[in-house]
């Protein structure tokens, strides 16, 4: 990525910020186009080392320039981050990552139409982020190719057209590396149990994980077709299918993701007026 004139500002350079960034910087967009917004010292200290990228406490007029403005804050700060850089950033095309907040809110806070929401997942950090994209009807075809463009930098993404399943993709994809990691741990707790050393449990069930994952996304089998393949008839996988479904595992896990939902829709709710 190498746009000679195109400048990218980010309030908030935490996790979400950094992945993104790391990513334009690796495909070689020059550091000096980045501006970060970020208070939190120790935050852009970590900027400048990782990526080459000078960071602002505050909201200024070096944001002026910024063709896209990629807002990376929690969505409980949004609106005051909003309201400390609107007056630098009145030209550009603007990018939110934060869960739950609607583009009404926003577009009312920024008192601008041109805007996307975006669902990234921390993935991004290596390049494996899936993002689903929302535009609001005032974001131009440029507009979304451009934001495109940048989301690339991290991994796949995807258009959804009602900005209400963006609440969906953030407790499936946006959550989801959290339930991996959750899985990972409980699978290397029980190897570990069974006496393997914890790093060995460790990497067996990653490499569990990233195998069945490529192998479903190069199958064209349905997901059930594949897991009926692993299960012998009377052997382990039966055995512990079997527990799973008396713990209604499965059950538990579609409520949790409802859970994740509605707390997206919440947050939209209680930070969004
Ligand atoms: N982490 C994840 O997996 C994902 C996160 N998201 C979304 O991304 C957004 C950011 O999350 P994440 O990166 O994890 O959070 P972080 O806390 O890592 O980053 C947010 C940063 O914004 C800074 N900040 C606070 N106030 C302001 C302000 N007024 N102006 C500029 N920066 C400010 C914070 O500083 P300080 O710490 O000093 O307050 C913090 O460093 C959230 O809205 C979240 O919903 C989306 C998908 C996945
Ligand atoms: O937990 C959160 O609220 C954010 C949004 C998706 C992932 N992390």
């Amino acid at each position: 990525m190498n746009d000679t004139d195109a400048r990218i500002a980010f309030i908030g350079g935490g996790n979400m910020a950094s992945a993104i960034i790391g990513g334009l910087v690796r495909q070689g967009l020059p550091p000096a186009q980045v501006a970060v917004v970020e208070p939190f010292a120790e935050a852009r200290t970590r900027l400048k080392q990782q990526f080459g990228v000078d960071a602002q406490d505050q909201a200024g007029p070096a944001l002026a320039d910024a063709d896209l403005v990629v807002w990376a804050v929690k969505p409980q700060t949004f609106k005051e981050a909003a309201a400390q850089a609107r007056p630098h950033v009145q030209q550009a095309l603007h990018l939110s990552v934060a869960a739950g907040i609607r583009s009404d809110s926003i577009a009312r806070w920024l008192g601008t139409e041109r805007i996307v929401r975006s669902m990234p997942n921390t993935p991004a950090l290596v390049g494996k982020g899936m993002t689903a994209l929302y535009a609001r009807s005032a974001a131009t075809e440029a507009d979304r190719q451009r934001v495109e463009q940048v989301i690339a930098t991290t991994g796949e993404s995807l258009w959804v057209e009602q900005e209400k399943h963006l609440d969906a993709v953030t407790a499936l994809s946006g959550s989801g590396p959290a339930y991996v990691f959750y899985f990972l741990e409980a699978m290397t707790q029980a190897g570990a149990e069974m006496g393997l050393a914890p790093e060995q449990a460790r990497r067996l069930a990653i490499a569990t994980f990233a195998g069945a994952s490529e192998l479903a996304r190069a199958s064209p089998d349905p997901l059930h077709v594949l897991r009926e393949r692993v299960t012998s008839k009377g052997g382990t996988t039966y055995a512990a299918l079997t527990s799973l479904e008396s713990d209604s595992v499965k059950a538990a896990f579609i409520r949790a993701l409802h859970a994740a939902a509605r707390r997206a829709d919440e947050l939209g709710d209680e930070f969004g007026r």
